[in-house]
């Protein structure tokens, strides 16, 4: 094994663990915490920000940072997980965003603090900064949601949508077709999202509701921001998404992607892809 390989392993059994160990930071109110110190002269790091997970983040939205960092260390490079909440101080590099869901009385909690950040997180969407934002956190990327009691959550209008709380909740299995493939998830929500103007949408559903009961779109997405109803995690499940968020952070801080992996790496994505295909594949099935 050459020093540089022995180098990697020995790094990545640290990583590993500091990984394991990063959850117990997402309560701590620390501003900022960086998961693991690597050797940078091996790895070129990649930053990544965990936006609102003390409140943002149910039915597993957590996944995304995980499988996020999985995939950028098995590309070769060094993740670095900030985990942001209200009040927190901004990283000094940032290459994606990750956001989860919440229930209305968590999206309450958060709406100062997203308006505060908002001019710089329009401005890093216009700069082709990657994101990621689940349900509540991508209903607040739009132009505002009206819960049910009729309050208004303003939203930071990086998508021209607007939600509007309905009675009925849309609960179960997602499928949608999208340039990713076919995207797996499970939603529950009482917002109805609806786009305007020139918004894209994520995908087309086939199985499930999406964006609202009417259109059948699921998500959206402006530059290199996506926002989906899809929890489950959604990333696990699907690898495609996750490598387009994956290869524009690194883009982003790099210029370019550039696969890193060595064999062992190689095989190791190789069978998370087989696993991702197996599940996609179950949870396509699945009833609703
Ligand atoms: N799952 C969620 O993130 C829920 C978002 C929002 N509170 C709704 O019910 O529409």
């Amino acid at each position: 094994m050459s020093e540089l390989e022995d180098r990697i392993h020995t790094v990545e059994g640290e990583n590993h663990l500091h990984l394991a160990e990063s959850e117990d930071h997402l309560h701590s109110g620390e501003a900022e915490n960086r998961i693991n110190v690597i050797d940078d002269r091996v790895r070129p790091a990649v930053d990544i920000v965990s936006l609102y997970p003390r409140d943002m983040n149910i039915y597993g939205d957590t996944g995304n940072v995980l499988v996020v960092a999985k995939r950028l260390w098995l590309y070769g490079y060094q993740p670095v997980v900030h985990y942001v909440n209200q009040g927190d101080a901004w990283p000094e590099h940032v290459d994606i965003i990750l956001g989860g869901g919440g229930q209305d009385s968590g999206q309450k909690k958060i709406q100062d603090d997203l308006m505060a950040r908002a001019p710089q997180l329009r401005q890093m969407a216009d700069e082709g900064v990657p994101m990621l934002v689940i349900c509540g956190l991508y209903q607040l990327f739009g132009n505002f949601f009206r819960t049910i009691d009729g309050d208004e959550i303003p939203g930071i209008g990086i998508f021209d949508a607007e939600t509007l709380g309905k009675t009925a909740r849309l609960i179960g299995n997602l499928v949608a077709s999208s340039d990713y493939g076919t995207l797996v998830g499970y939603e529950n929500h009482s917002g109805q999202t609806f786009l305007h103007g020139q918004t894209k949408a994520l995908g087309r559903v086939t199985s499930g509701e999406g964006n609202n009961a009417e259109d059948e779109t699921e998500g959206a997405q402006k530059n290199n921001v996506i926002g989906t109803y899809m929890h489950g995690s959604v990333l696990p499940k699907n690898p495609k998404l996750a490598d387009f968020l994956v290869m524009k952070a690194v883009e982003h801080r790099y210029g370019s992607f550039t696969n890193l992996a060595d064999s062992s790496m190689q095989a190791e994505l190789e069978k998370l892809d087989e696993c991702a295909r197996q599940a996609s594949q179950v949870a396509q099935h699945r009833p609703r």
